[in-house]
């Protein structure tokens, strides 16, 4: 898949999941203070950039990264199709999956060890959305307060 990755600084961690990333075999597509040659540093501005190369279609998906994850996170969920979740272990991310059919991932640069980021990708990436009716159900109605509460631009 074509990942794209943003980060308001480079730490271990970022160094971790460029590197975790290509190894699985991802194409990494770099945003923020990670990237070179991005202006866009401030997390406001790196997280939604990633978040919206995936609704452009240039990548599938996109890890979001920030000292306390909240505010890549907030970030992406204000890109109209995005469902960023902030996740700090593998069974959230693997809810997400599941139940928020997550597109995008959110991390804490703080809090999250790499052996648990480790985990945290494995789960993100070998969990299917559910299908069942009860839950698209559930995911149309996050499609109908992102119309409510949209703009229209
Ligand atoms: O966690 C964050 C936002 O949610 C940022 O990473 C944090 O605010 C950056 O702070 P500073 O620029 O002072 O290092």
């Amino acid at each position: 898949m074509r990942i794209a990755l943003s980060s308001d600084e480079r730490t271990e961690l970022t160094d971790f999941l460029i590197r975790e990333l290509r190894e699985r075999g991802h194409e990494v597509l770099l945003f923020g203070a990670i990237a070179e040659n991005d202006p866009d540093v401030d997390w406001p501005l790196a997280s939604s950039r990633a978040a919206r190369a995936v609704v452009n279609g240039e990548a599938d998906e996109a890890i979001v990264c920030c000292w306390t994850g909240t505010g890549a996170s907030i970030a992406a969920n204000k890109v109209r199709g995005i469902r960023a979740a902030l996740c700090h272990d593998a069974e959230t991310a693997r809810g997400a999956r599941i139940w928020n059919h997550a597109n995008v991932l959110a991390l804490s640069l703080r809090a999250t060890s790499i052996p648990i980021a480790k985990e945290i990708l494995d789960a993100w990436f070998e969990t299917p959305f559910s299908e069942d009716e009860w839950n698209l159900q559930q995911m149309a109605r996050i499609r109908a307060l992102e119309a409510e509460f949209s703009s229209g631009e």
